[in-house]
């Protein structure tokens, strides 16, 4: 390609670059009047925000991805969100846990995220309205339900209003650029889980696995002592210059963390959207079918199902189950309107778009 050619592609990028500025900011400055409209109000609106990126993915023409447009479209909707105020996203810390990359990739990067100490403070600032929404991991591919989250979701106050979904690739991380050496080996113990055979595989057997409150927490310590390993992801790795001595290294190729968004927020129907529920049988037989009847009744689709020890009573079980639809339509009403009928115990943890990106 001449110098020519060269200069007048440079040229109408320059141009095309004065007019996608000038219009995104046409677009902040609509976004403004909304929240004007809004009066202070809640702007954050996750049904819309679904909708602007379905429809975005679902109309791009290329050359470029469908995944990539959207992605920019996420930081566009944050960044014009932020002008009005910026979210507080509260996660389990510290700085560089799938948590927040999660909160990142949901509410963009002009949100503010705020590391939290455990799952349980993050849903503590939140129902004490000192953050706006908290991002927490409830189930992952291979290792299944994340308790505590189930666990808090019976009691808390906060509705689920989204879901984030999250590739999870681990590294082994250490400030040393070899194997040798290695005593201990620092992860969550769902990562520990989630790297079961390649630890077997991999690592002497009087390596020892300790499990620590997050990969982050586990990269940090790992980072202050020569003869320790830890098993995190991209983020914590950068977040605390550690070296990636083997990559990708969970057991699973698909391995996938799935994580809810609660906040004091209801959210209106977008077309595409999930309720979770958490319901308790009465103890005697047949009972689980006999509360399960209404959805096939119904012709409502169940996409999650899990249960978990009530916590109350000696095996005794509480039910968490996901199913299409939202709160809003009146083949869900009548569903949970039977369901009530027949259950101990029902509560709708809250209606929201099932994720786009
Ligand atoms: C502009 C609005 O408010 C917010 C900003 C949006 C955007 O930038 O597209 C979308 C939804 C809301 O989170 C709206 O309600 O449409």
């Amino acid at each position: 390609m001449s110098d020519e050619q060269l200069k007048s592609h440079r040229d109408a990028i320059d141009a095309l670059d004065t007019r996608i500025l000038e219009l995104l900011n046409e677009r902040a400055s609509h976004a403004r009047a909304i929240g004007e409209i809004k009066g202070g109000g809640l702007v954050y609106r996750p049904e819309r925000e679904a909708q602007v990126l379905s429809r975005i993915k679902a109309t791009n023409r290329g050359p470029l991805p469908d995944e990539s447009v959207a992605k920019l479209f996420r930081e566009i909707m944050s960044a014009c969100l932020s002008i009005e105020r910026p979210l507080t996203i509260a996660y389990l810390g510290p700085e560089g846990t799938f948590s927040q990359s999660a909160a990142i990739k949901h509410f963009g990067h002009a949100a503010v995220t705020q590391a939290c100490a455990s799952i349980d403070e993050a849903f503590r600032v939140v129902e004490a309205r000192s953050a706006d929404y908290v991002v927490a991991p409830v189930e992952n591919s291979t290792e299944g339900a994340v308790g505590r989250t189930l666990d808090l979701m019976v009691n808390t106050p906060l509705q689920v209003c989204g879901e984030v979904v999250l590739r999870i690739h681990h590294h082994l991380l250490r400030k040393d650029p070899s194997f040798d050496g290695i005593r201990r080996v620092y992860s969550h113990a769902q990562s520990l889980a989630q790297c079961h055979e390649w630890l077997n595989k991999n690592l002497p057997a009087e390596v020892e696995r300790i499990s620590v409150s997050s990969n982050a927490e586990a990269a940090r310590l790992a980072s202050l002592d020569t003869q320790c390993a830890a098993i995190a992801g991209d983020a914590a790795a950068e977040k605390f210059g550690m070296l990636k001595l083997a990559e990708n290294i969970e057991d699973e190729p698909n391995n996938t963390t799935r994580f809810l968004v609660l906040g004091y927020h209801h959210t209106t129907a977008s077309g595409r959207d999930k309720t979770s529920l958490v319901m308790s049988a009465q103890n005697k037989p047949g009972a689980v079918h006999q509360l399960l009847s209404p959805l096939a009744e119904h012709g409502v689709s169940m996409t999650k199902f899990e249960s978990r020890p009530s916590r109350t009573g000696l095996w005794e079980y509480v039910f968490f189950v996901d199913i299409e639809g939202h709160t809003g339509e009146a083949r869900v009403q009548q569903t949970l309107d039977a369901l009530r009928e027949r259950a101990a115990f029902v509560k709708v943890l809250g209606a929201y778009p099932v994720a786009v990106l």
